[in-house]
């Protein structure tokens, strides 16, 4: 050690101390973790360690503070413990490691003085998870959420300053949606040349450039353009209600902390002197005000990192921009950035396909992943008749998996649209195949999940217009819509919330003969407030089923779609009941706000063992063993709207890049030859993305015949195939009319509709491929097949339809 200083021989021994606690990083990823103080951008290819380095330099911060920048020697630290973490660092023993430890530690950080932002639930989930393995308990304190559930915390403790109220409801798309619809019918705005997705669409533009309501207005006034002076009508209009009711919508959540930060020094002051390091995962996704946030919250110290990837950006349709990751040099002076080049994640087939297709983007900053794993096998690329036999293709496939070892949560499914996933469902359900949707209908986009969640709403927050007028007359309570439009109207006059005009009825004329009922419904609405206070979360839940009659009335009617809706809305209650077990004292405020906060991804349960299926936006940031990309079709994937658009297209690239670099080991590319979707029939040649994979990293079938353009509705399409494809499609459809008619009931491929039913029979003992050996407990004929219920010793009972069972299942 000749020729060093004390304190340059105590930084170099600390560096090999603390890499030892590393050492499964690489050099680049180590130098991460380590650079902690100042900007760093990490910027870095798919599956290169970037969310594994945020999460490490966090473990770093906790446990040993600063990291290679540290310049002091603490007092205590003799030339003896600096002999010893010499040696240490080349020998570790555990009895040496305490004592490593305290000196290393220089400067600890407090896990309250660090946030790490992601975009998903699941991603922070994930992060806290990941943390506290590492950690233990003080995790807990990190931040470590998303962009909206952070602005939630720091609104619910100041958003007063900003003239609303803390006890803020907050809505989610669709219920923007809802208060635009309503609002379009008052203005006398046709809903078609506006459609309020559009109107919102605007709106979240606007919000996300800090334009408000009145100067937009007042901008499409002057201008004298009448289109855009009814947008702006339409967005005062949103806004003064979204302020009446006390609600925020999720782009409020962010522009309002924004304000609140800019508007407020003591607030600014407050959160980043508490900040001391601020963390953000997939920062190529963050809009102008997510970035304006996450630089007001840096402001302080300047200790923030990014990491991200400038070839996964996918969100430029919410306003997402690259230039916040590019430009990130020149707004931080003193900013360091740091590139990996290493996949962990995929082998080298997939790897190299990936590369394939992303380097037909031109605006990129150009970097080329390599992976030390093998090839691997080759990517398949499978083309059906149709997306029912798409779907067949991929259920064989995954039970063969299955057979040979792999577990349902090793498969991914990833669609371009939501509504591909019905023809996978379908296939899904009629196999046994368990699997997890994330999105389309989801389970708290049910009307009646809806409705309850209104209630609970209310109770907490009676000045929620759009939550009260969903509930007042459901379930019926007489109160006609007469008298509903009456309400509103002098709401509206009156400036006050609907529940206080209720509270005062019998003064207004055009009440005075439903005020008793509107009593009635105010008294339900102030008893259950008082019962709120004083039971526990999952009693008053049982109290509100009660006292409003909402299963009741369900009850009353037994059709299987009402005995749907209870089960739903008692499996509300499993969430209350989970939701307390995490927090015991939590309230119902408390879980109104995580729930408000689901977002489509947070459904996906990783412990449980099933199929997962998701859009390949949903997909950012996971992987999986095997991964299908379902749809390669032009026209499908990439979409129409893309085709023709320079631009359009390479987000779509980037968005096949994204949904290729998930896959661990196995990936499928499927297309269809023809597809009903959205109630059409489309056609579409194999997707371009396909073909620009090099022929030497993917199997395809012999020859693809596939008509050319993209999509026909029924009677184009039948003109350009044989007439069997017409027949098929009208089959097909009468089919699917019945299958939803008949709730569960199965669906039969055209051709197969003749095949005789095997022949199963109850107390037959069966081998099925995935689940193993059963014993047929019951069998009951269903439209040309049978619905066959097996007790399975590995899974429990399930129940299959014969058909698509046979081809997995023997007797034995
Ligand atoms: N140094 C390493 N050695 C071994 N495995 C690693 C290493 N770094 C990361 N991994 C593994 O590689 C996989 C991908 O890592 P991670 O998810 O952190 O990548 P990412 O860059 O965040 O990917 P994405 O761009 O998809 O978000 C993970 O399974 C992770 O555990
Ligand atoms: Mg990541």
């Amino acid at each position: 050690m000749t020729g060093l200083t004390f304190t340059e021989r105590f930084i170099k021994a600390r560096h090999d101390v603390i890499a030892l606690d590393f050492k499964h990083l690489n050099d680049m990823q180590l130098k991460a973790v380590m650079t902690t103080e100042g900007p760093l951008l990490l910027l870095a290819g798919a599956g290169s360690g970037k969310t594994t380095v945020l999460i490490n330099r966090i473990a770093n911060l906790l446990k040993y503070g600063r990291g290679a920048d540290t310049t002091e020697v603490p007092d205590f630290v003799t030339e003896q413990d600096l002999q010893f973490l010499e040696h240490y660092a080349k020998n570790p023993t555990p009895e040496g490691s305490g004592r490593a430890l305290s000196l290393c530690a220089v400067e600890p950080v407090e896990p309250w003085r660090m946030i790490a932002i992601t975009f998903t639930n699941k991603a922070a989930d994930e992060l806290k998870a990941r943390l506290e393995r590492v950690l233990g308990e003080g995790a807990n304190d990190v931040w470590a959420m998303t962009f909206h559930s952070a602005c939630v915390r720091i609104l619910r403790r100041d958003i007063d300053r900003l003239g609303f109220d803390r006890s803020f409801t907050i809505y989610d798309s669709s219920d923007s949606q809802s208060l635009m619809k309503r609002i379009l019918k008052e203005l006398d705005m046709d809903d078609k040349t506006y459609p309020p997705r559009t109107l919102l669409g605007y709106i979240s533009r606007a919000k996300d450039e800090m334009i408000s309501a009145e100067s937009f207005y007042e901008s499409a006034d002057k201008s004298g353009d009448i289109r855009r002076r009814h947008i702006g009508r339409a967005y005062l209009e949103y806004s003064n209600r979204m302020k009446a009711s006390n609600a925020l919508d999720f782009d409020d959540l962010i522009l309002f902390t924004v304000r609140l930060l800019q508007e407020h020094e003591d607030v600014l002051e407050y959160y980043q002197r508490r900040f001391r390091y601020v963390l953000i995962d997939e920062y190529q996704d963050t809009n102008n005000l997510q970035y304006l946030l996450a630089s007001l919250l840096a402001g302080g110290h300047e200790n923030i990192c990014v990491v991200g990837d400038d070839d996964q950006s996918i969100y430029k349709f919410r306003g997402a921009t690259i230039e916040n990751i590019l430009s990130f040099e020149s707004n931080y002076k003193n900013a360091r950035v740091i590139r990996l080049e290493q996949n962990y994640r995929s082998t080298g087939y997939i790897l190299s396909a990936a590369n394939d297709v992303i380097k037909n983007n031109q605006g990129r900053k150009g970097k080329k992943l390599w992976t030390e794993k093998e090839n691997g096998e080759k990517l398949t690329l499978h083309v059906a008749h149709d997306e029912r036999e798409e779907a067949s293709f991929v259920t064989s496939r995954i039970i063969a998996d299955l057979a040979a070892g792999d577990k349902w949560s090793d498969h991914a499914v990833l669609y371009r649209l939501n509504a591909q996933s019905n023809a996978l469902e379908y296939a899904f359900k009629r196999s046994g195949v368990p699997y997890r949707i994330i999105g389309g209908t989801r389970f708290f986009d049910r009307a009646e999940i809806k409705d309850m969640l209104a209630y609970l709403c209310v109770v907490v927050n009676p000045s929620d217009d759009l939550r009260l007028m969903r509930i007042i007359n459901n379930p019926p309570r007489g109160i006609g819509q007469v008298t509903l439009d009456a309400v509103e109207a002098l709401a509206a006059r009156t400036g006050q919330p609907v529940f206080e005009v209720l509270k005062e009825s019998e003064a207004y004329e055009d009440l005075r003969k439903a005020a008793p009922k509107l009593h009635q419904f105010v008294n339900l609405i102030t008893d259950l407030q008082s019962a709120a206070a004083e039971a526990p979360l999952d009693g008053f839940y049982d109290t509100l089923i009660e006292r409003t009659g909402y299963v009741k009335v369900l009850e009353a009617k037994a059709t299987d779609e009402n005995l749907t809706r209870i089960e739903n809305v008692q499996e509300l209650k499993s969430n209350i009941v989970n939701f307390l077990r995490e927090m015991p004292e939590g309230t119902l405020f408390d879980f109104l706000n995580e729930i408000a906060l689901y977002t489509d991804i947070d459904q996906y349960d990783k412990n449980a063992d099933s199929v997962v299926m998701m859009t390949m936006h949903s997909a950012k940031g996971l992987e999986f063993d095997t991964v299908f990309i379902v749809g390669a079709e032009e026209g499908i994937f990439p979409g129409v709207r893309s085709i023709g658009e320079a631009e359009e297209m390479e987000e779509e690239r980037r968005l096949c890049y994204v949904a290729m670099t998930r896959a661990r080991k196995k990936l499928y590319f499927t297309a269809a030859r023809q597809r009903m979707i959205f109630g059409r029939t489309t056609a579409g040649r194999t997707s371009r993305f396909v073909d620009e994979v090099s022929s030497e990293n993917i199997e395809k079938p012999e020859a693809v015949s596939a008509p050319v353009g993209y999509i026909f509705d029924d009677g184009e399409a039948s003109e350009k195939h044989e007439t069997a494809s017409r027949s098929f499609s009208r089959v097909y459809r009468a089919e699917r009319q019945d299958y939803k008619k008949r709730d569960l009931k199965p669906i039969t491929p055209p051709g197969a509709a003749a095949a005789p039913v095997p022949a199963y029979n109850k107390g037959d003992v069966v081998n099925h491929k995935a689940f193993g050996r059963g014993l047929i407990t019951d069998v009951q004929p269903a439209g040309g097949d049978a619905l066959i219920e097996v007790a399975f010793d590995s899974v429990g009972t399930k129940r299959l339809m014969a058909k698509s069972a046979s081809a997995y299942m023997q007797k034995i």
